[in-house]
């Protein structure tokens, strides 16, 4: 095994540089041919007029990755390649990657959970109408401080064991979060938008539980999440605005095999597989998502009411959380996947996010337990106890 690999303060100081985007999913690892250039995130023109002045510079076979924040109105951070590397999947088993770490939370669960509540008091007094707030995804995030720098490359590493989901690794160019390049690392279930020729694929999930190590305990949160009304509510949310908002731009849309189960190493979720045909096989995959986004699986319903709310009931800004990271080629093929269960590494400090949709019904305890058990995969990549979410203090 290549030693370098193992050094945590060298894969630290290189990995910011090397590969400024790679996505490692069960189709195998997708990277950056050469040194990516950045795409200007210009004001006073769209993101498609960008990245179709971008895409058409780099000639053929170029593709452009990057993530898409949160925000509607906030700044993207996207790469141009000359090409990508596509290699069979290949996992390694990586070493925890936060020596002696503090945590802080912001909030802690306690608090977090008085804002849920806070959140269900406005729903319950909003007046009938299509403004009245119906859903709000509310997130919390945990800062953990190691010794040493923490290395992006071996939290994917570590992150990419879990076979269910598509890990990411983007360096931001901005560095407002701890010393030196930020890069957003995390383990995403959720599929925003797939695009490949005429076709496209969105698998939107919401509606969790926490998976059990005893097969018969993990089978009953498996039924509970199944029978729980007030998570099929929270799913048909999401499900209803992707069909909504990609119906114009299809021929053909569906979900042939209705809502599923899915689940990750650490969460069971409520999924829908939607597809669909394009009436123009030349939509860019990411024109697409960046109409979806945010979907209520991460925002809410009405959709500027929640972001609105958001801004005003979380104390921290979420940035690339809850955005979306993926690729488009000059084809207009490519994937985009929610950023969700990630970090933002700078240094030797990493910044957690995790959040839980909240509708008329919804456990304000409950709900805070749910962002604990959404933190375990990072957590645990790190090195850290999965429990530990629930137990930080701010
Ligand atoms: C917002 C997150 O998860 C979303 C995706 C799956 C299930 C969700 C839920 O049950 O609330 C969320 O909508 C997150 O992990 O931070």
């Amino acid at each position: 095994m290549n030693m370098s690999f193992l050094d945590p303060a060298r894969c630290a100081r290189t990995n910011a540089a090397v590969g400024h985007f790679v996505f490692r999913g069960p189709n195998g690892t997708l990277r950056a041919k050469g040194t990516p250039s950045p795409v200007p995130s210009g004001i006073g023109t769209t993101r498609q007029a960008r990245v179709s002045q971008a895409l058409a510079g780099g000639g053929t076979g170029s593709v452009l990755a990057g993530a898409l924040p949160f925000r509607r109105d906030g700044v993207d951070c996207l790469w141009l390649a000359s090409g990508i590397d596509r290699q069979p999947l290949h996992v390694t088993t990586a070493q925890a990657c936060a020596p002696d770490p503090t945590l802080r939370a912001e909030p802690a669960a306690a608090k977090y959970a008085e804002t849920v509540a806070e959140a269900l008091r406005i729903m319950a007094s909003d007046p009938d109408g299509p403004d009245r707030l119906r859903k709000i995804v509310l997130a919390r995030s945990l800062t953990v401080h190691a010794s040493r720098p923490i290395s992006p490359d071996m939290l994917q590493s570590r992150l990419s064991e879990d076979p269910m989901v598509t890990t990411f690794r983007v360096t931001l160019r901005d560095a407002s979060f701890g010393d030196g390049p930020a890069v957003l690392v995390g383990a995403s279930p959720e599929i925003l938008v797939e695009k490949r020729a005429g076709r496209i694929m969105s698998n939107p999930l919401a509606g969790s539980a926490p998976r059990h190590a005893d097969p018969i305990a993990d089978a009953e949160a498996c039924a509970g999440l199944a029978g729980s009304a007030k998570d099929r509510r929270e799913h048909a949310m999401v499900v209803e605005y992707i069909l909504d908002t990609l119906a114009p731009w299809c021929r053909q849309l569906g979900c042939p095999d209705g809502t599923g189960l899915t689940c990750t190493r650490s969460m069971w979720h409520l999924g829908t597989r939607i597809t669909g045909e394009l009436k123009d096989d030349s939509t860019p995959s990411i024109l697409l998502a960046t109409m979806l986004h945010p979907t209520p699986a991460v925002c809410g319903l009405p959709c500027d009411r929640a972001a609105a709310l958001i801004e005003r009931l979380e104390p921290v800004a979420r940035d690339f959380y809850a955005g979306a990271v993926g690729w488009c080629d000059t084809t207009g093929d490519g994937a985009w996947h929610v950023a969700i269960r990630c970090a933002r590494i700078a240094g030797n400090q990493a910044r957690l996010y995790a959040g839980a949709g909240i509708v008329p019904g919804s456990e304000p305890a409950s709900e805070a337990a749910e962002t604990g058990n959404k933190f375990a995969a990072l957590l645990r990549a790190l090195g850290l106890p999965a429990e530990a979410a629930m137990a930080a203090t701010n």
